[in-house]
């Protein structure tokens, strides 16, 4: 199975259990990739349908400082780009959902986009979430992907005007992800009252599932957008607890947090 069809089953597999998909988002290497492969394994365990994996830049221009502050802490432990696909080759095939790296294209580009592709694929990765990529200049990395059979997913926010949200739509694989908020990740006490209505409009012009991230930090909001979105994305709270939680408890933190937002999940 390629990886664009391991997602497209993972949103269909929880759509079935009437659920919304989960996904969590962890920093690799923080603190370190030891611990990343076994917050991993228990994001997994805790019922998360899809995980976005991200990988550290010293430039994060999306990310608020919960993420910056993770990706400064995994870029002084010496992190590459090469370590981190050998940790998921050895981690994708014994966990079942679907891995997303979420990186800056600069990395990528060093690495090079075309060993970079087989690397992934073969590492059993299942797509990419390239912040800074723009559409229009997408194409070489579309066709590598497509033809690795990796999604590419594409980013929408609440300033897309329609022509271009149903270009996004049509463009993006695996899902569209719909940025709840103009501005950068982070925890948020509320979110912006038209996000139902913007989410409904974006899942009615997208014929692949549209899920929703930033700012969504606690079970309460997961519940109150499970039913308008077919993903719903928690990054910065997990985040915050990798780097509040001493060594030796910070996996099973993680794991019942998350397993507080799955059961949030249900229709
Ligand atoms: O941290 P938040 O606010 O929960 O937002 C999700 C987020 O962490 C994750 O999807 C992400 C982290 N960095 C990104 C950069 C661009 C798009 C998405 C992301």
């Amino acid at each position: 199975m390629t990886g664009r069809q391991r997602i497209k089953e993972a949103f269909v597999a929880a759509s079935r259990r009437k659920e919304a998909a989960l996904i969590p988002f962890i920093e690799a290497g923080d603190p370190d990739l030891a611990t990343t492969k076994e917050l991993l394994h228990a994001l997994s365990e805790a019922g998360a349908d899809l995980i976005e994996l991200g990988y550290p830049f010293s430039d994060p221009l999306a990310d608020g400082p919960t993420i910056q502050a993770a990706a400064q802490r995994a870029l002084k432990g010496g992190i590459r780009l090469g370590e981190v696909l050998d940790m998921v080759a050895e981690i994708s095939s014994k966990i079942t959902p679907p891995i997303l790296i979420m990186g800056y294209l600069n990395p990528f580009l060093r690495f090079g986009l075309e060993a970079f592709a087989e690397k992934a694929t073969a590492a059993g990765l299942c797509g990419t979430i390239i912040p800074d990529l723009p559409m229009e200049e997408a194409d070489q990395w579309r066709k590598l992907a497509k033809a690795k059979g990796l999604a590419n997913v594409l980013l929408a926010a609440p300033t897309t005007d329609q022509k271009r949200l149903a270009i996004l739509a049509q463009k993006t694989s695996g899902f569209l992800y719909y940025v709840s908020v103009t501005g950068i990740t982070g925890a948020r006490k509320d979110l912006p009252p038209d996000l139902a209505l913007k989410l409904q409009t974006a899942r009615e012009v997208s014929p692949v599932p549209v899920a929703v991230g930033f700012g969504i930090a606690n079970a309460d909001q997961v519940a109150t957008l499970a039913p308008h979105a077919d993903g719903v994305v928690v990054g910065s709270a997990i985040v915050k607890i990798i780097a509040e939680t001493p060594r030796t408890r910070v996996v099973e933190e993680v794991f019942s947090f998350v397993r507080t937002l799955k059961e949030a999940t249900r229709l």
